[in-house]
């Protein structure tokens, strides 16, 4: 029987739980990926001491296993931390924010030593910008960067009904041709309104996991 997406966000949730050192604190992404590897988590959550979690949706599912979850503040630096994306290149530049998760998952990856992707092999790109670019903005900001954004040859959709953690608007930013990740991370940085863009090139993946029908294979930056 053909191989589903979930059997493959199982297999590589899975395969990441190589990755987590005994007695240790884990940073934990966001959606449906890091849903599974959560609970892989859950089998072995004798062998760790919690976890620090990227959204509320995912401190939701940690407690609901049993599994302690601290602020990062308490927390201080981690050893690993494991997410998904909508998108990566070999490079392991990342877009990430489709389930709008991206400013603390910028903030737990950063304060993390190593960052596991785990994706299904759908997620591999050769160039980023396909899935439209998240981008969290003050509320105020929203028209203000709408309108830079266009200048810089994007088409910013708001992302209706949707408030992040934070208490922020997503602007979708389609029809990107992201041919350099790592200055297009800084730019959109700099503009005011800003919160956190989702590309992360600065800091990419240091190991991918990605689920293919042939088993999950391991790529490194
Ligand atoms: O805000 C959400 C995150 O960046 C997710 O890691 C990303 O959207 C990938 O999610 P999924 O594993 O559901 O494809």
């Amino acid at each position: 029987m053909a191989l589903t997406q979930d059997d493959l966000k199982r297999a590589v949730a899975q395969a990441a739980i190589a990755y987590v050192p005994a007695d240790c604190i884990v940073g934990v992404g966001t959606g449906s990926t890091a849903n599974f590897f959560i609970d892989e988590l859950a089998k072995i959550k004798h062998k760790i001491r919690g976890a620090v979690a990227s959204s509320e949706a995912s401190a939701k599912r940690l407690q609901g296993h049993g599994i302690e979850v601290l602020s990062l503040n308490d927390a201080g630096d981690l050893p690993v931390y494991v997410d998904g994306a909508d998108e990566i290149t070999r490079h392991m530049h990342m877009v990430k924010g489709g389930g709008g998760a991206l400013t603390r998952e910028k903030i737990v990856a950063a304060a993390s030593k190593k960052f596991i992707c785990v994706c299904d092999a759908s997620k591999l790109v050769d160039v980023l910008g396909k899935f439209p670019l998240p981008i969290e903005v003050i509320p105020m900001a929203r028209s203000y960067i709408a309108r830079e954004l266009v200048k810089l040859g994007g088409q910013p959709k708001l992302r209706e009904g949707f408030t992040t953690d934070n208490g922020n608007v997503i602007l979708d930013v389609h029809n990107l041709q992201i041919m350099n990740p790592v200055e297009l991370e800084t730019t959109l940085n700099q503009l005011a309104g800003v919160v956190t863009n989702g590309l992360f090139a600065r800091r990419g993946a240091d190991v991918l996991l990605l689920g293919t029908p042939e088993g999950v294979k391991t790529l490194t930056a």
